[in-house]
């Protein structure tokens, strides 16, 4: 098939020119002669004409295999990706180390190349973890503990750069002309995908919302408000300090629905979000736009933030500003919120030789929500691994609790669902040190006929059961609209 795309045609050359020339041959000979076999994938990145990763995947189509999606559009940066070449699983509370030690092993058997030199040309892993160490349930069977997958292809925006990556795996023996024509195909099928002139485009019905706040299940209502009492009681006993407790809400759904369609509906809603898609096999989906960030890391450089404390936005900009400075003067957001922070100080400083950030928090709005939020900048140890940093971070008291032993045991006890990958580390990494993960909360997991959205607030002392129910109804709203946007 030839190309439709000029610019294309040229990332073709500039692939047969690499590939079929030294690289390959060296790379070949390499696996092939050494005896621990070292290599075992050969990976390819390239520059391609600007392209909108969401259409290249929504144009890949639904797929048995590994998906994967991530934009924040304020950053201006994006990663489609699918089909699996390599996968890590971990589990148990060893996992973050596992990953990391399972993680480089895996990278150092990848041959790369490419003649661009960024950061961004490189193998990336794609994945994360469940909100526990262990993660069992039937729900979330397809997703496990702590799970990285090395795809086939994946494209990385970042502002006006695209790059694509191809990896494959090398069986021993290959012959040179099946793995440059194996790579010719992968790149085909890209250049299918990204070449927005022969998309098909879907007429989509026009849509009316019908989605406003969840209505009452009375039977989750009083478990909530049972619970909410519950762990109120259990500070004023001493237990812990603060707990986060989340609800799961069901839909059925009667109509199937488009991963991508909810996708772009969040990105579209919630530039300053982490929109995220993560399909391990194309059984289930599990889709979320979080405000939440656990860790970016560049080289040493961490930022991390405290997240915690909420109230709804205002109709207009005075009730707006009013609400704001309700949630910056309430002492119950400002203790919910101290909470957070201090835990990441304990948790990071020692293993940090900067560790700042502001005094107080400042607000981050959302379009249907506005937080306390402070930012916070470390440069990490030399020899401290990203995933060590992880394991130190989650679970924040933004989602978990605090003192977090304490308060950990009593989340499965106070809940009434599985949380599987709710408000666990969901992200990136790639071979050059670079990686991002975000807290995946205002997310929720889609299967074939049933959709399952989580929610959850943080219980403090003086916490009341009705407005945290009011909360977590808020949060449910971009998930739930999202939702009504993308039934096909
Ligand atoms: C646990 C969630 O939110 C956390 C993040 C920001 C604000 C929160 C709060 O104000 O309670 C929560 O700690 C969720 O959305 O499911």
């Amino acid at each position: 098939m030839d190309s439709k795309n000029p610019v294309f045609d040229e990332v073709k050359e500039c692939f047969k020119q690499q590939i079929s020339g030294l690289a390959l041959n060296e790379a070949i000979d390499l696996i092939s002669s050494s005896p621990e076999k070292e290599y075992e994938y050969l990976s390819f990145s390239i520059r391609i004409p600007s392209t909108d990763p969401l259409a290249a995947l929504e144009q890949n189509g639904y797929n048995e295999g590994f998906q994967y999606y991530w934009e924040k559009p304020s950053d201006e940066f994006a990663i489609a990706a699918a089909g699996s070449i390599a996968r890590i699983q971990t589990t148990g509370q060893e996992r973050f180390r596992q990953s990391s030690d399972q993680g480089k092993e895996l990278l150092s058997k990848v041959y790369h190349i490419s003649n661009l030199n960024h950061h961004l040309a490189s193998v990336h892993l794609l994945g994360g973890f469940s909100f526990f160490d262990h993660n069992i349930g039937k729900v979330w069977r397809d997703f496990g503990a702590g799970s990285f997958t090395l795809p086939e292809w994946v494209l990385v925006k970042n502002g006006k750069l695209t790059i694509l990556t191809i990896t494959k795996k090398i069986p021993a023996g290959s012959q040179k002309d099946v793995l440059y024509d194996d790579f010719l195909n992968t790149l085909e099928h890209l250049d299918s995908i990204c070449d927005a002139g022969s998309y098909k485009v879907e007429e989509k019905q026009s849509y009316r919302s019908s989605v406003r706040t969840p209505g009452i299940d009375s039977e989750a209502y009083n478990h909530w408000i049972n619970s909410v009492e519950s762990a109120t009681d259990l500070i004023k006993a001493k237990k812990f300090k603060k707990i986060v407790l989340a609800r799961e809400l069901k839909v059925e759904l009667q109509t199937s629905v488009s991963d991508t369609r909810i996708l772009n509906y969040l990105r579209n809603q919630y530039p300053d979000c982490y929109s995220f898609l993560i399909s391990q096999d194309g059984e289930s989906s599990f889709i979320g736009s979080t405000p939440e960030r656990l860790a970016s890391f560049r080289e040493r450089e961490v930022l991390t933030e405290g997240l915690a404390g909420s109230i709804s936005r205002g109709k207009t900009a005075s009730e707006d500003a009013v609400l704001e400075y309700e949630l910056l003067h309430s002492q119950k957001d400002l203790n919910e919120h101290a909470f957070v922070l201090d835990a990441i100080e304990e948790n990071l400083q020692r293993f940090s030789d900067v560790f700042e950030h502001p005094v107080s928090p400042g607000i981050k709005k959302l379009s249907n929500v506005q937080h306390l939020y402070t930012p916070v900048h470390a440069k990490i140890k030399k020899g401290v691994s990203r995933t060590e940093v992880l394991s130190k971070l989650h679970p924040t008291p933004a989602v978990g609790g605090y003192p977090r032993e304490a308060a950990m045991p009593y989340i499965s006890k106070l809940e009434h669902f599985d949380r599987g990958w709710y408000a666990a580390p969901v992200g990136w990494i790639n071979a050059h040190g670079e990686g991002e993960f975000v807290v995946a909360i205002r997310s929720g997991l889609i299967k074939t006929n049933e959709v399952r959205f989580f929610a959850g607030c943080g219980i403090v002392e003086d916490s009341n059961p009705q407005k945290e129910w009011d909360e977590t109804n808020l949060k449910f709203i971009p998930m739930l609209t999202a939702l009504e946007h993308a039934r096909k």
